[in-house]
């Protein structure tokens, strides 16, 4: 993308350029307001609460990623999400309001979005932390609904900011509970386990600090350990909500790096991000939300345009080519 050119105020309607846009009208998924459920499609099933919360990685132990299968320990088929007229609502009010979105297998699909557009209810939703009032998901052609929580547990994790700072338990032990899903009820970790957890620390860049409390680290410390609990699941859908919060600006691109490597590895990767320019740079593809509605999706360079910038952010966009990367590069301005 090349030029410049202003973008307009906020009236998400339209996403001038955009791959796809408004996939879905109000009210598309049959759900009022006022009474979520009534649209007589099968709900989601409330669902397990997969593993972690955040994420990421250094420089030493980028070697280690490629080594690294995440879906080692997944059962049946890995493979790309499918969302379908995905509707939520609370205190009356649709959150979620008919999502249709798809992340291929393998893809690094970021959700952006202003706040309060519904990123983490989605993922949440996703996951099987919240459940659904309307719509369907699927991962690899299996219906999320429809699979048990364990199952649910081992092929999706989700890797949120970790708040519980107060955990007594040692890093090696925080990443281990992501094998939880593996390890049989009142049995105890194999050395397979312990091998996966030795990978995640690696590959998040949390092995120099494996024996210390977790309590103690850093927040960026911890979300480096909240993403190897997530992979140490092996999950075949790995979910993540501001991965880069708390790191460095070198700490950032070693996390997003990591999960492109993961997803060209077969990983399908959905984070929700704010930073733009990130997404641009290491996202296969977008999703725009805005009140809870998509309003663009597609390759990063079809949909971040000024216009569809200036219409869900209400800023002035102007979008140039990374001389670096040659991936998109935003410069906003009020
Ligand atoms: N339990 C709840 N009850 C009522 N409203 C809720 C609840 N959870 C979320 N919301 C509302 O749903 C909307 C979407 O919230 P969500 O956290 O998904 O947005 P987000 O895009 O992740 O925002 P941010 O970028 O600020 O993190 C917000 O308006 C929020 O206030």
């Amino acid at each position: 993308m090349s030029g410049r050119a202003d973008g307009g105020r906020r009236g998400v309607d339209a996403a001038g350029g955009a791959a796809r846009v408004d996939a879905a009208g109000p009210g598309a998924a049959g759900v009022d307001a006022a009474g979520p459920g009534a649209a007589g499609r099968p709900a989601e099933q409330s669902g397990s609460v997969p593993g972690v919360i955040s994420r990421h990685q250094n420089a030493e132990s980028r070697g280690t990623v490629a080594g690294f299968d995440p879906r080692n320990g997944s059962s049946g088929s890995a493979g790309g999400l499918r969302i379908d007229r995905l509707a939520f609502a609370r205190e009356g009010r649709l959150i979620i309001d008919g999502i249709d979105a798809t992340v291929p297998v393998g893809a690094f699909g970021a959700v952006v979005g202003p706040n309060g557009a519904g990123k983490s209810t989605l993922l949440h939703l996703v996951a099987g932390i919240e459940r659904a009032d309307a719509g369907a998901l699927s991962l690899g052609g299996d219906a999320l609904g429809r699979m048990r929580r364990r199952e649910r547990a081992r092929r999706i994790a989700i890797a949120e900011q970790q708040t519980d700072g107060d955990v007594d338990l040692t890093v090696r032990e925080v990443v281990l509970l992501g094998r939880t899903p593996h390890i049989p009820v009142l049995g105890a970790p194999s050395s397979r386990d312990h091998d996966v957890v030795a990978q995640s620390l690696a590959a998040a860049g949390a092995a120099p600090f494996a024996e210390r409390r977790f309590r103690t680290l850093s927040g960026g410390e911890r979300q480096r350990v909240v993403l190897a609990r997530a992979l140490a699941q092996e999950p075949a859908l790995l979910l993540l909500d501001e991965p880069t919060n708390h790191l460095d600006v070198r700490a950032q691109l070693d996390a997003l790096e990591v999960l492109a490597e993961l997803a060209r590895g077969g990983l399908t990767v959905l984070a929700a991000l704010h930073d733009l320019n990130l997404a641009a740079a290491y996202a296969d593809h977008l999703i725009v939300l805005a009140d809870g509605r998509v309003v663009a999706a597609g390759a990063p360079d079809a949909v971040l345009t000024p216009e569809l910038i200036g219409a869900v952010y209400g800023v002035r966009a102007a979008v140039t080519t990374h001389p670096i990367t040659g991936r998109p590069l935003i410069a906003f301005a009020p």
